[in-house]
């Protein structure tokens, strides 16, 4: 498994301030190399474009010196450079002075004094911003404000250097607050928390981590709560194996108008390297089933019975899903609480109806049934009901996700753009892969089918959950690839999957 770590705001700044002290760099070289880093990634991406004109604003903070130090890198190259230095406060950064005074040697710099050239920014052009970075502490004002207010109505493409100027790296800006939009964020070393969250989409744009070479050991030695998860791979097939090899799963879904969401997710099941299936369904779905999944087996239970886990031979299973499409009527919260009853020290997945479920009054009262490291694979609104309140921002459903997990001692995958995978020790996995076109009916489904394949297959629940989330992602994105995303549907997903 690949990950990144996500550093808080302060542990950033001790990681710089101990790659320049043991590696023996000094600070105005270590911006030079990120800024060099910035140029190679500019020079792959732009090349193309070196007659078009680009702005660079910069701060007077190491953003702004990092803005300086680009801006003459690029004129170097032979691009078309303007400088604009925003005299915010009264001093500048040793470096941020340092640079000042190189590119003086070569170009002009304008600063905040005549604010009309704006205007004559092009669509095509390019904004590069290194106003304010990883040093913002309070809500833009005054010059800086005006500035980035301007910038976010122009059209051309913006590109902040490695965070967007005003947004905080690893806190809730106020709802007010005034950030730079850009179109990307080239940002160094690690992924920073704010990059993470739904509500900051307008102030990442496109995101990309460059390496600047800061201190590895650092990085390992340091304990942090969130990662970005960049690769995990499934465990090779052993030749000598057989179906027994890869475990059986109890799926229980499906309900009167509702049973693409079980066939959905047994066909992912299937497709995700279980050994054997077992789909409990109404009895009048027997015949769906069994024609649409000729490889799953199917037990059925009459449609408006209460009991109907008695006969079956729970010890059979090695993972159990349910949820996918079985309603929310009364005999489906029994259904789920003589499973819960049931399923004591098994490999579980809860999803869709059956989180619905648990997210009533009712239903909250089970949640202390649900065996550890049970597997919950909530969209945030399911999120809300399970907790049963709302929160004011994303870093407080972070918190609440996260202290949710650990109550329980569950595994909660929160769904969404770069899902939020919270574990019972308090770590929290971003996804790196999947794309918008997810966004469709019974994509839901298929990941709760992967998932539950992964569990009977022996992998822990925390490797289930990751290596489920990260490989439906990825089946997206093939799929994405084929298609398009507006074309994507969630059958695509399950026809995509390669392992
Ligand atoms: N990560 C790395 O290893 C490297 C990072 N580099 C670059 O450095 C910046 C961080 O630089 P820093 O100087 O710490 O911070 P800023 O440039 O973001 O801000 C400068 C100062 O501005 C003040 N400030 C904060 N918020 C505001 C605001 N809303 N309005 C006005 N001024 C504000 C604050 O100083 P105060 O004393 O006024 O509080 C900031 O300190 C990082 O993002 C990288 O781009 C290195 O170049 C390479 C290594
Ligand atoms: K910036």
């Amino acid at each position: 498994m690949k990950t990144l770590k996500i550093l808080s705001a302060s542990q950033t700044k001790a990681l710089d301030a101990f790659t320049i002290e043991q590696e023996g760099i000094a600070s105005v070289d270590l911006m030079e190399r990120a800024s060099v880093a910035f140029v190679n990634w500019f020079m792959q991406e732009y090349f193309a474009v070196q007659q078009l004109s680009i702005h660079v604003f910069c701060g007077l903070g190491n953003n702004g010196g990092d803005g300086l130090a680009i801006a003459r890198l690029l004129r170097q190259k032979g691009f078309k450079v303007h400088v604009f230095v925003v005299e915010y406060a009264k001093q500048k950064s040793v470096d941020c002075e340092i640079n000042f005074g190189k590119i003086q040697e070569i170009t002009s710099i304008q600063t905040e004094s005549d604010l009309a050239f704006l205007k004559n920014i092009k669509p095509n052009e390019i904004i590069i911003d290194a106003l304010l970075g990883a040093g913002v502490n309070r809500s833009v004002t005054g010059i800086l404000k005006t500035i980035i207010e301007q910038i976010n109505v122009l059209k051309a493409t913006k590109i902040s250097i490695d965070i967007a100027s005003g947004l905080y790296m690893d806190s809730a800006n106020l709802p007010e607050d005034v950030i730079l939009k850009p179109d990307k964020t080239i940002t160094f070393q690690l992924p920073k928390l704010a990059m993470m969250l739904p509500q900051n989409q307008a102030f990442v744009g496109d995101w990309q981590v460059i390496d600047i070479g800061l201190n590895q050991q650092f990085i390992q030695e340091t304990k942090v709560e969130n990662y970005y998860l960049t690769e995990i791979l499934p465990e090779v097939r052993q030749n000598f194996s057989h179906k027994g090899t890869y475990g059986h799963s109890l799926l229980i879904a499906g309900s009167r108008g509702m049973m693409g969401a079980a066939i959905l997710s047994a066909k992912a099941c299937l497709r995700s390297g279980v050994g054997k299936l077992t789909c409990l369904v109404p009895d009048f779905a027997y015949d769906i089933l069994q024609i649409s999944v000729p490889e799953a087996m199917t037990l059925t239970y009459p449609e408006s019975t209460h009991e109907v886990l008695s006969e079956i031979e729970i010890d059979n299973f090695q993972s159990i899903a349910i949820g996918p499409g079985i309603g929310t009527k009364p005999e489906a919260f029994e259904l789920l609480k003589s499973t819960l009853l049931m399923a004591k020290n098994k490999a579980v997945v809860i999803d869709a109806d059956a989180l619905n479920l648990l997210g009533t009054e009712k239903g909250r009262a089970l949640l202390t049934l649900l065996p550890k490291n049970t597997i919950l694979t909530p969209h945030p609104k399911e999120f809300q009901k399970l907790i049963g309140h709302t929160w004011k921002d994303d870093f407080e459903k972070l918190n609440l996700l996260r202290a949710f997990a650990e109550k329980y001692e569950v595994i909660v995958v929160l769904k969404g753009y770069q899902s939020a995978i919270a574990m019972p020790d308090g770590d929290i996995f971003f996804n790196s892969t999947g794309n918008a076109g997810m966004a469709t009916a019974g994509s839901g489904d298929v990941l709760t089918g992967i998932i539950v394949a992964l569990l009977a297959q022996g992998y822990s629940a925390k490797e289930a959950a990751l290596l489920g989330v990260y490989q439906h992602g990825k089946a997206g994105d093939f799929a994405a690839g084929n298609r398009g995303k507006m074309a994507l549907i969630a059958s695509d997903i399950i026809e995509n999957l390669r392992w």
